[in-house]
């Protein structure tokens, strides 16, 4: 099939480099020049694992086109793909002004019949205004061609897109007509061939469903998190809780672990569009309230153990390992690093802090004297007095611990995703703080049992 997608971020590039993989024609538009020239020159503006391969496979065999020009990238179209941004608003709701106007200017350059689908995460209603938009946008023009618009969230996560997007766990779909599910359904049948995982709805329903499902994701966070923090009140570790209510199936270890909050580009702002729907239509969601508000206040976890173990923080050095909002993106969309890092400099602390790939978007909006981005892990630590891990690179996961001990001025990791082993981390000469795995804790662990 001849395809358009209009927004070439995360989820555009990866929805039309993967379609164009299994053989459509697929032309991606974007407003931003530099981004364009740099796909031009075979060169991905984002990090996310596996992209550049796909991407370049198939720009160099032709399918795969990059254009700034919306005539171009619509003209043959049978399907144009909407996957801008959605940024919040100052009230909190979802903004869908680019979603409307992206529509609007595709349409004028349409030269069939097409079916629009929204793939941008948009609140319920939302497609109603962009069929109403656009059939009055037609009219005017007087055009002979028929557009009709279907609703196809995206699921797929950062860091593992590709992945998600080519093995799909469901797509959902929802339309006004069978002939545009009919459409839809032989686009993704590619992705569907042995189980059936397209769910087909109407428009609102599948709408609400994308909402609902990060609700749901942010809850299980905000809720183990408020766990942890009694865990460690009362002398409990909560990787043993997890482990032990993870493995009741209806429960499941999946999406389970305490932390230091959710960040992304997705759980907050969803969250806080989803709260804002309910509230307009006098449906308040109480329960989301609560999740927002442990999730904003356990941003500042790690900044409050480190004051509470070091006391005053001015003229400390703090070394972080880990920027992005989680491992294997550059990512740095609402990260828990960021309140951390710019807490610490607050408080007249150095920090020296390394990420694999998220330290040039950090840099970009953290410019402060005392704020090192350094080179590597160890880099990180070299004159500081603790170390904080607050991403889960794979490469943090086991480090030197004994050349920590030996190089970290007051030796000790406070750890906000719990991956290391606390005792051996203590063996080793380091003092351990994890997130609902008090210190005490562990200590009793490794007291020996007198008879
Ligand atoms: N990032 C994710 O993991 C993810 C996953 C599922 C759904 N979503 C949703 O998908 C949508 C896109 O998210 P993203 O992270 O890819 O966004 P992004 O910010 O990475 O990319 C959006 C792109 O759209 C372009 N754009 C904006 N307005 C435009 C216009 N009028 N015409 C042409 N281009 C325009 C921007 O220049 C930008 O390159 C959002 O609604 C988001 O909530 C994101
Ligand atoms: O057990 C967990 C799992 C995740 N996180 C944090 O939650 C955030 C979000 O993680 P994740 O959901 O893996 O990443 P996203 O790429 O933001 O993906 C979410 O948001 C996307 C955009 O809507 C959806 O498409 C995905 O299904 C949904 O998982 C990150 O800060 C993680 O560190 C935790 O703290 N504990």
């Amino acid at each position: 099939m001849n395809l358009a997608v209009i927004g070439v971020g995360y989820v555009g590039l990866v929805t039309g480099a993967c379609l164009a993989d299994v053989g459509n024609h697929v032309s991606c538009m974007d407003r931003d020049a530099g981004k364009i020239a740099r796909l031009e020159r075979g060169d991905i503006p984002i990090f996310e694992p596996g992209l550049d391969e796909v991407v370049r496979r198939n720009a160099t065999g032709g399918r795969l086109t990059f254009t700034t020009d919306m005539a171009r990238a619509v003209c043959d179209a049978d399907i144009i793909f909407i996957a801008v941004g959605t940024p919040p608003a100052e009230d909190g709701s979802a903004d869908v002004g680019r979603v409307l106007e992206a529509a609007m200017e595709a349409v004028r350059y349409i030269d069939r019949d097409v079916v629009l689908v929204v793939k941008s995460t948009v609140p319920v209603g939302t497609c109603d205004r962009v069929r109403d938009a656009v059939q009055a946008l037609l009219r005017t023009m007087r055009s002979p061609w028929k557009v009709t618009v279907a609703s196809n969230p995206e699921f797929l996560k950062e860091g593992s897109a590709i992945d998600d997007f080519q093995r799909p766990d469901r797509i959902v779909v929802g339309t006004y007509d069978t002939a545009s599910l009919t459409l839809l359904r032989a686009l993704y049948s590619p992705y569907n061939r042995n189980h059936d995982r397209l769910i087909a709805m109407d428009v609102r329903s599948s709408e609400f469903t994308k909402y609902a499902a990060n609700a749901m994701l942010a809850t299980r966070i905000s809720l183990m998190n408020e766990l942890a923090r009694l865990a460690e009140k009362v002398g409990a570790d909560i990787e043993e809780v997890r482990r032990g209510a993870g493995a009741d199936p209806r429960i499941g270890h999946h999406f389970l672990y305490a932390g230091v909050g959710y960040g992304g580009s997705c759980l907050p702002k969803d969250v806080s569009a989803l709260s804002r729907l309910a509230a307009d239509n006098d449906e308040p969601l109480d329960l989301l309230a609560g999740v927002q508000r442990v999730n904003e206040r356990q941003k500042h976890l790690l900044f409050e153990k480190v004051g509470k173990v070091l006391g005053d923080l001015s003229g400390r050095t703090i070394a972080v390992w880990g920027l992005a909002f989680k491992p294997n993106t550059d990512d740095i969309r609402d990260a828990p690093s960021l309140v951390l890092i710019r807490e610490l400099l607050a408080a007249g602390a150095r920090v020296r802090a390394y990420d694999p790939v998220a330290a040039p978007g950090v840099a970009a909006v953290i410019k402060d004297p005392d704020l090192a981005l350094v080179g590597s892990a160890r880099d990180a630590c070299l004159g500081a007095d603790v170390l904080v891990v607050v991403t889960e690179w794979r490469e943090f996961k086991s480090p030197d611990f004994r050349w920590l001990a030996k190089t970290l001025n007051q030796p000790a990791i406070f750890d906000g995703r719990n991956i290391y082993d606390a005792n051996y981390v203590q063996e080793c000469g380091l003092r351990y703080f994890g997130v609902g795995r008090g210190e005490t804790v562990i200590e009793a662990a490794v007291v020996p049992v007198t008879a």
